[in-house]
């Protein structure tokens, strides 16, 4: 198994990469890649850690190398926001880093599962699927916009607020990755009550949780710990999945069949082949019917950005 992290010397890139060192399954491969001259040190660095998965660390220059063989990319490269910044301003800046990094996969590893991290993921995510349809070799189901974070803040807000077991909480979260166009579907969650008032608190601090960190680090970046985290227990499912295990369900902003919009964040079951299955996401409340209904304007523009940037 080799997994490829393409901006790997950045902050979601390290504490990925620590995390994979740690639990890719003995054998792994693990390439990092960053335009960041200190990544060949971050690659020494992890080398030294007592785990039978092999690091090598792979400059600027090196795309190719780093992506052969690839059955995984994992893509954190790009800028962060800063206070005052929605996800939506990085597009300019990492619209044009994800589609030469879609080019280096397209031409090195075809096949490999392509998780997107870099934001705007609602826009990032459609580079990519463009960058694959004009080489002729997309398949929806390998390309992945890693919503994973909306997934885990969720589960750990519900758990705080209810004193419940976190390993317990599982909690559906659909649509896309930023402000109202992410929705956790509390009404789903199971064993727990919520007051209206308590949906209407905990579903807007879901998604403003990105901002929540990106405030409290005050211009020093966004979330890079709890995303690495988050990174690879999608990567950890990936890979699972590929090792043929039955019955692994994940969320993730795909290009799916839900009919909401083009690419959508959804339940899927992960197989040898990426997305073996789409799942339907179940009957929705009232009020998370209307906060769909309001959001997927927003989500369609989003997408649009990204097709008409490859156009
Ligand atoms: N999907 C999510 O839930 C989620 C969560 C947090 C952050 N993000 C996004 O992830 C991205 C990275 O965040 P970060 O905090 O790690 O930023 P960072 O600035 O710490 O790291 C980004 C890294 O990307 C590298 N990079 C830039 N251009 C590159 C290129 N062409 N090829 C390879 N590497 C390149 C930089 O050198 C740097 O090391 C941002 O766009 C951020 O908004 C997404
Ligand atoms: O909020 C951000 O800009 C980063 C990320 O998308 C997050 O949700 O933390």
């Amino acid at each position: 198994m080799k997994v490829a992290v393409l901006g790997a010397a950045g902050g979601i890139g390290q504490a990925l990469s620590l995390l994979l060192k740690n639990g890719l399954p003995a054998g792994s491969e693990l390439a990092l890649y960053d335009v960041a001259p200190v990544v060949p040190g971050v690659a020494v660095d992890l080398s030294h850690i007592p785990t039978a998965v092999k690091v090598a660390g792979y400059g600027k220059d090196d795309l190719d190398p780093a992506l052969a063989g690839a059955d995984i990319v994992l893509i954190p490269a790009g800028m962060p926001r800063k206070p005052g910044m929605d996800r939506a301003d990085l597009f300019n800046v990492n619209a044009s880093i994800v589609r030469t990094l879609a080019e280096g996969i397209v031409k090195n590893c075809p096949k490999a599962f392509v998780g997107v991290i870099t934001n705007p993921v609602n826009g990032t995510v459609p580079i990519v699927r463009e960058v694959f349809k004009k080489a002729g070799t997309y398949d929806a189901a390998r390309v992945f916009g890693v919503t994973t974070l909306d997934v885990i803040r969720a589960e750990t807000f519900i758990a705080e607020l209810k004193g419940l077991d976190v390993s317990e909480v599982k909690v559906p979260v659909i649509g896309g990755h930023s402000g109202t166009t992410i929705l956790p579907l509390l009404s789903q969650v199971a064993g727990v009550e919520f007051s209206d008032e308590e949906v209407a608190s905990l579903t807007k601090r879901i998604q403003n949780a990105g901002t929540e960190v990106v405030e409290a680090k005050a211009g020093g970046g966004s979330a890079t710990l709890s995303m690495g985290a988050a990174a690879a227990r999608f990567c950890f499912s990936l890979v699972k999945g590929l090792q043929g295990e039955e019955n692994v369900l994940e969320y993730a902003y795909v290009e799916g069949n839900t009919g909401d919009a083009e690419f959508f964040a959804q339940p899927i079951r992960l197989g040898k082949n990426g997305v073996e299955e789409l799942l339907p996401y179940g009957e929705l409340s009232a009020f998370e019917q209307k906060a769909k209904d309001d959001m997927l304007a927003t989500l369609e523009k989003d997408i649009k950005e990204g097709v008409d940037f490859m156009a």
